[in-house]
This record gives structure tokens, C-alpha cells and sequence, in this order.
């Protein structure tokens, strides 16, 4: 048996790192995805394929409970630590041992660039081999082990990610809850710094700042949360469209403002975001993590203009439509 699934990549259109901290936080998700194809091996072996990241195949065996890396490349094994828990998780759930499983990955979705590539890959591959080892799971149950794996790796998760890949559309989020929000088509523009950030150590370093100096970063955080609430309500109001964009756009440059004081913005992402306001841009801002990767636009009837003035300013524009469906099973094969 083969299974093929899917998740895709998301944005943070409002909240990032404050979410951390329990302040509600909104995001949607869009139309890169990562595929994750899985099938049982005669090997008695878990084997990664990981096309994207550029280090060879692993073989891991496991046996009992245990699972083992064979690799002559240390870093390799933290890379696919991701893929390697999902996998371990669904053997706990599915309480089977002994039979061998090939993962296979290939990937849309730039890594460590704020949009989710961990979250998508823990959420594609929680879907393929859950359904391999034939687990009925709910998307909102995998989005909840996604979680799981991304606490395990990264030690700190909100969590908002592996549920928005696995539920799609747009979503507001706090504390392990949920809502949809109306699902509306946002004109952005993502533009990409062309270096990544890691999310563990960007969540690591806000966390150092807030125990230093708790007196003045709690202020942001809450600051963000109220961001957030005023989006929320924006979002939800009868407010005509043209008037409803600019006020996400103004609360989106607040938001870009905080996560700057938060010391997760670079020169190269505040550059792209400058560059796109100039352009005629409602809003800039971040999304995701920060310390590189990408930042994203509202640019309505302007997305073309934006998408040139990120490209001048050295950043790789990339114009998506948010995506209603979360984790898909593509195909299974007898
Ligand atoms: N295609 C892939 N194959 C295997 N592992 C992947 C893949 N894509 C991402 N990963 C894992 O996710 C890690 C990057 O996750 P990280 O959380 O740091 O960034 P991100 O998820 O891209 O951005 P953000 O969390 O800010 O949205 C990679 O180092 C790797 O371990
Ligand atoms: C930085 C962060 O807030 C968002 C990463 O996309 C981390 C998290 O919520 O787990
Ligand atoms: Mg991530």
C-alpha cells in the first residue's frame, strides 16, 4: 500500500511570537504544500527521503521502541528531526512495531522562511503514515500531534502552525483553540530574504529578552495581542472592502513595529517591507518567525508593482492565494 498526502505551507497575517506567550494570534494558510508519499518496506526499516534538504537519504532502523539513525552526517539527523518524531508519534498512536516504512518528501515551500515548512512537513507526514497504518484520524487531530512534534523539536510552540496546515483557510487562534474565520481572498505578496531563520532559536532568543526584561516586553506582547483583537474584529465587520484593507494594512505595520522591538526583524526584511510600502502597499509586515526568511505585503490592484519593488530590493516576490483545504490525502494505492 502507498498513500500520498499533502499539507500546506501558511502565513501569519497577525500575532507571531506574542502567540507564544498565550495572546491570540491570526493566521491563513496558502498554496505551496508540502507532499509526503509513504509505503511499507520489506527492511524492517524507517527510510527518509528528504528531496529537499540537501543532505542524502537517511536509512533509520528501529527495533522494539527504539529507532536508530545510520548517517555520516550528524546535521542530517537533526534536519529530519521533524519528519523522524511525526513518524514516531504515529507508531505510538497506532501501537505497531516491526514494519519497515519508506517516507518520501518533496516540498513547495522555502525552509526556515516563515511560512510553516516545519509544520507542514510534521502535518504530511502524521497524514500519509496515519493513514498507512490505517489510524482514522481527524485533520484537526493531526494538526494536535503536528503540535506535539514541533513542541518535542523546537521545545516551545504555540501550535497555530501545524493546525492551520491541517485545517486550511484562515484562522484565529489562542491557547490550542481555533476559529475559523470568513473565508476572503487577500491580495499579498510574499517576498523572500533568501536566508532562513531557525524558529527554536528565534522562539529561544524572544524568550531570553522577556526574562531580562520582562517589565518592557510584556507590554509588547499584550500590545500584539490587542493588535490581533482589532484585526479579529476587522476581519468579522460590515466594513466595505477598500476600508476593511487599509485598517489590516495600519495594523499590520503596528505589528511589524513590535516584532522589530523584539529584535526578530533584519535589515534585509526591513528593507523588503520598506520597499513594498513605498510601492504602494497597504501593510507590511513579517510573518513567521523572523531573523530572515520572508515577509508578506497587502497589495490590493498594486501586487505587480510590489512584486517588482521586492525584486529591486533584492528580496524573490511570490504573489499567493490563500488556501481553503488543509491536509490532503492525494492518493492511495493497493
Ligand atoms: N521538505 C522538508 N523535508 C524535511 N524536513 C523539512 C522540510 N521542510 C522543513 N523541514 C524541517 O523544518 C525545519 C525548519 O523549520 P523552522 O520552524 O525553523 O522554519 P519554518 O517552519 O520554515 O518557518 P516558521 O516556523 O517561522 O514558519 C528544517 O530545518 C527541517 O528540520
Ligand atoms: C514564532 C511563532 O510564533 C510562529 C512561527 O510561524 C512560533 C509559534 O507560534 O510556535
Ligand atoms: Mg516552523
Amino acid at each position: 500500500m502507498r498513500v500520498l498526502a499533502s499539507a500546506p505551507a501558511k502565513i501569519i497575517l497577525f500575532g507571531e511570537h506574542s502567540v507564544v506567550y498565550g495572546k491570540p494570534a491570526i493566521a491563513a494558510a496558502i498554496n505551496l504544500r508540502t507532499y509526503v508519499r509513504a509505503e511499507f518496506n520489506d527492511s524492517g526499516r524507517i527510510k527518509i527521503e528528504a528531496h529537499d534538504i540537501k543532505t542524502p537519504g537517511l536509512i533509520v532502523s528501529f527495533s522494539e521502541n527504539e529507532i536508530y539513525f545510520e548517517s555520516d552526517y550528524g546535521k542530517a539527523a537533526e534536519v529530519l528531526s521533524y519528519v523522524r518524531q511525526a513518524i514516531e508519534l504515529v507508531r505510538e498512536e497506532a501501537d505497531v512495531n516491526g514494519r519497515g516504512i519508506t517516507v518520501s518528501i518533496t516540498s513547495q515551500i522555502p525552509v526556515g522562511a516563515g511560512l510553516g515548512s516545519s509544520a507542514a512537513v510534521a502535518v504530511a507526514t502524521i497524514g500519509a503514515v496515519s493513514k498507512l497504518l490505517g489510524l482514522e484520524l481527524t485533520n484537526e487531530e493531526i494538526g494536535k500531534l503536528g503540535h506535539r512534534v514541533e513542541l518535542l523539536v523546537q521545545g516551545a510552540s504555540s501550535g497555530i502552525d501545524p493546525t492551520v496546515s491541517a485545517i486550511g483557510g484562515i484562522i484565529h487562534y489562542e491557547k490550542g483553540k481555533f476559529e475559523h474565520l470568513p473565508f476572503m481572498e487577500l491580495p499579498i505578496v510574499v517576498g523572500y530574504t533568501g536566508s532562513s531563520g531557525s524558529t527554536k532559536e528565534l522562539v529561544a532568543m524572544v524568550r531570553r529578552t522577556y526574562e531580562e526584561m520582562p517589565e518592557i516586553v510584556e507590554p509588547i506582547l499584550a500590545s500584539m495581542g490587542k493588535v490581533v483583537e482589532k484585526a479579529r474584529e476587522t476581519l468579522l465587520s460590515e466594513l466595505e472592502e477598500g476600508q476593511k484593507l487599509a485598517r489590516l494594512g495600519r495594523l499590520m505595520n503596528i505589528n511589524h513595529g513590535l516584532l522589530d522591538a523584539l529584535g526578530v526583524s533584519t535589515k534585509k526584511l526591513s528593507e523588503l517591507v520598506y520597499a513594498a510600502r513605498t510601492a504602494g502597499a497597504l501593510g507590511a509586515k513579517i510573518t513567521g518567525a523572523g531573523g530572515g526568511g520572508c515577509m508578506y505585503a497587502l497589495a490590493p490592484e498594486r501586487q505587480s508593482e510590489v512584486a517588482t519593488a521586492i525584486t529591486i530590493a533584492g528580496g524573490t516576490p511570490m504573489i499567493t492565494e490563500i488556501s481553503r483545504e488543509g491536509l490532503r490525502i492525494e492518493e492511495v494505492l493497493p
